[in-house]
C-alpha cells in the first residue's frame, strides 16, 4: 500500500510540474528567453508577412509566414530560437551594415544560406555561409571554385554573385556569398505540389536548365552536382518559371583525363566526393576516365525524369547500391565500358550483379495516361547513355526535336568570359596552403571591386556593389564608365545602367570613383 502511494505522489508531482512548464511556455515572451540582448534583426513587413519579390522587379507577392499572426506561445519560442541560431550563424561584423539578415532559408553539406534585406536599396539577397572555408582542402577548394566560376559568370539561367565578404570566424576564415534570392528549388517544387508537374511546366524548367549548361559548357565548364536542390526557381502564379543554376562548389574546367590505371580500394571510394548518388553518372560510379560535362548531361536525364516520374529514377544510398541499380536499369555494360573501369572492386560488383535484360524507358518513366512521347522517350534515351562518349552532348540536346518542336526559336547565348576559363584552371592542382592563399587574395580583391565606393568632395556617394560583372562592362562599353572592374571610375552625370535583373533603370550618380 505504501509502495502504492509513493506512485500515485511521484505521478501526481508529475502531473503539476508538466502543467507549470506549459503555462510558463505559453506565457514565456520571446524576451523572456533571449540570454544575452543583442540588436535583433527587424521582422519582414508586418503589414501582411508578405515581402515583395526582388527579383525582376516582380509584382508577385512572396509569402515569409502565414501563420504568423495566429503563432501559439510555444512557436514564438521557436520562432526565438530560429532568431538566435540566425544571429549566432550570421554575424557579418562590418557587412552588417549593409546587410541584415532576416531567416535561414536553406543548408547544404557546405554552407546554409538566410535571406537579408540589403539596408540601403531594401532588396532582399540570399547570403550563403561558408563556415571555416580554408580549414580543410577540401572546403577551400569548393568555396575558391564557386567564387571563381561565378565572379564572372553573367547569365539569367545562373544565380548572380553580387557580393563577396569575409569574417573571422572561430575556426578560420567563414565567406560570405551574396546572390540573388530565389524563391524555392526544383526539389521543393517536384515534392511539394501535390499533383504532376504539367508538360508546359517541365519544358520550361527544362529549356533554361540547357540554356544556362550551354553558356557553362562553351566556356568547357562542367557543374558535376547538378541536382534539383541546386536549380534554383521562382515559381510565377501564372506558371512563368525562372530557373538558375546554383552551388558551383564542384564546378571544373572539363578535360578528358588521361587513363590512369592505378585501380585500388581508395579510387571506389573517391567518386563518392563527386555529384550526389542518385544523380551520378556511371563514369563517375564505376571509376572511369571522367568526360565531364557528360556528367551534367547525365544528371540533366535525372532530373528531367524525376519532374515526370515525381521520384528520383535511381534512388540509392550507397554506391553499392546504386551500381546495382543502373546495373538492373540497364543490364551489364558493354565490354568497352567493362575495359574502362579502373577499379577492381567495381568490376566484380558488376560481374556479381550479372543482369541481362534492361528496363525500358517507357516502364522506368512513367508519366500522364499515354505515358511520354516518342520524341521525349528519344531525348531521355540519349541523356541517359551508359557510354559517355555516345551520350547527347548539350547542343545536340538543344537541336533535338523534343525541344525543337516545343521552342522551334531559342535565341542565341552570350559567351562565357575568357577569364572564368583561365581562373579554373589549376584550382584542381593547388595544395592547401595555396589554395587558403588564393581563397584569401581572390575574396579581398572581390571585396575591393564590390566595394569601391565613389566619392567626390561636395557630393554624396553611392555604391556600385549591386551590379554584376557583366552589367559592369555593358556600361563601360558605353563609354559612361572608364576604369576597370578593380578600378572602377565613374563619372558624373546621368547615367544608365542595367540591374542584374535585366531591367533598365535610370538613375542619377553624383560622384566619381576614387
Ligand atoms: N540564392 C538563393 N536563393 C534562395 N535559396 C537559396 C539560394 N542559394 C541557395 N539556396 C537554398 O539553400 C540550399 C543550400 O544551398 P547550396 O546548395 O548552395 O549549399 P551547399 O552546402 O553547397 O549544398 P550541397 O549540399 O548541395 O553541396 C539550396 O538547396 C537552396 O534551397
Amino acid at each position: 500500500m505504501n509502495f502504492l502511494n509513493k506512485i500515485w505522489t511521484a505521478l501526481k508531482e508529475k502531473i503539476n510540474s508538466k502543467e507549470t512548464i506549459e503555462k510558463s511556455f505559453e506565457q514565456t515572451t520571446v524576451e523572456e528567453i533571449t540570454v544575452e540582448k543583442r540588436p535583433m534583426a527587424p521582422e519582414p513587413p508586418k503589414e501582411m508577412n508578405k515581402v515583395a519579390h526582388p527579383i525582376g522587379n516582380a509584382t508577385r507577392i512572396h509569402t515569409l509566414d502565414p501563420m504568423c499572426s495566429r503563432k501559439t506561445g510555444f512557436s514564438r519560442v521557436l520562432d526565438g530560437l530560429a532568431k538566435r541560431q540566425l544571429e549566432h550563424d550570421f554575424q557579418l561584423e562590418r557587412a552588417a551594415q549593409t546587410y541584415d539578415p532576416i531567416k535561414n532559408i536553406g543548408a547544404g553539406a557546405f554552407g546554409i544560406v538566410c535571406m537579408a534585406k540589403e539596408r540601403n536599396t531594401e532588396n532582399y539577397v540570399a547570403i550563403k555561409k561558408i563556415g571555416h572555408a580554408s580549414a580543410t582542402p577540401t572546403l577551400a577548394r569548393r568555396t575558391l571554385r564557386e567564387i571563381r566560376v561565378l565572379r564572372f559568370l553573367n547569365h539569367p539561367n545562373i544565380v548572380t554573385l553580387r557580393d563577396i565578404f569575409r569574417t573571422q570566424g572561430p575556426l578560420g576564415t567563414d565567406v560570405y556569398l551574396v546572390m540573388d534570392l530565389m524563391e524555392t528549388n526544383l526539389h521543393r517544387v517536384i515534392y511539394d505540389t501535390e499533383r504532376e508537374l504539367r508538360e508546359d511546366e517541365i519544358m520550361q524548367c527544362l529549356r533554361q536548365l540547357l540554356v544556362g549548361l550551354q553558356y557553362l559548357h562553351k566556356a568547357q565548364i562542367a557543374h558535376r552536382d547538378l541536382k534539383p536542390s541546386n536549380l534554383l526557381v521562382n515559381w510565377e502564379t501564372d506558371s512563368s518559371i525562372t530557373l538558375r543554376i546554383a552551388d558551383f562548389g564542384m564546378a571544373k574546367l572539363a578535360e578528358k583525363e588521361k587513363r590512369n590505371d592505378e585501380a585500388d580500394e581508395h579510387c571506389f571510394y573517391m567518386t563518392q566526393h563527386v555529384a550526389t548518388l542518385p544523380y551520378r553518372a556511371p563514369e563517375l560510379l564505376f571509376v572511369m576516365p571522367e568526360h565531364s560535362t557528360a556528367v551534367d548531361m547525365w544528371a540533366v536525364g535525372c532530373i528531367l525524369g524525376e519532374m515526370y516520374k515525381r521520384q528520383e529514377l535511381f534512388p540509392a544510398r550507397s554506391v553499392q547500391s546504386q551500381i546495382y541499380i543502373l546495373v538492373f536499369t540497364f543490364g551489364k555494360p558493354s565490354a568497352k565500358i567493362l575495359r574502362e573501369i579502373r577499379c577492381e572492386r567495381t568490376k566484380q560488383l558488376i560481374e556479381k550483379y550479372n543482369c541481362d535484360t534492361s528496363v525500358s524507358f517507357r516502364e522506368l518513366i512513367p508519366y500522364g495516361e499515354d505515358g511520354l512521347s516518342c520524341n521525349a522517350l528519344d531525348f531521355v534515351s540519349r541523356l541517359l547513355t551508359i557510354d559517355p562518349d555516345n551520350r547527347m552532348d548539350i547542343n545536340e540536346a538543344l537541336t533535338h526535336p523534343f525541344i525543337q518542336d516545343y521552342f522551334p526559336q531559342i535565341p542565341n547565348q552570350p559567351t562565357c568570359p575568357f577569364r572564368v576559363k583561365n581562373d579554373m584552371k589549376n584550382v584542381e592542382v593547388l595544395k592547401h596552403h595555396q589554395l587558403t592563399a588564393a581563397l584569401c587574395k581572390d575574396v579581398k580583391s572581390a571585396e575591393n571591386s564590390y566595394n569601391a565606393e565613389m566619392y567626390s568632395g561636395d557630393y554624396p556617394y553611392e555604391r556600385i556593389r549591386a551590379w554584376s560583372p557583366g552589367d559592369f562592362e555593358r556600361e563601360r562599353n558605353d563609354e559612361i564608365f572608364g576604369g576597370t572592374r578593380t578600378n572602377p571610375r565613374i563619372h558624373r552625370g546621368e547615367i544608365k545602367y542595367r540591374q542584374p535583373d535585366g531591367f533598365k533603370q535610370e538613375r542619377q550618380l553624383t560622384g566619381i570613383c576614387t
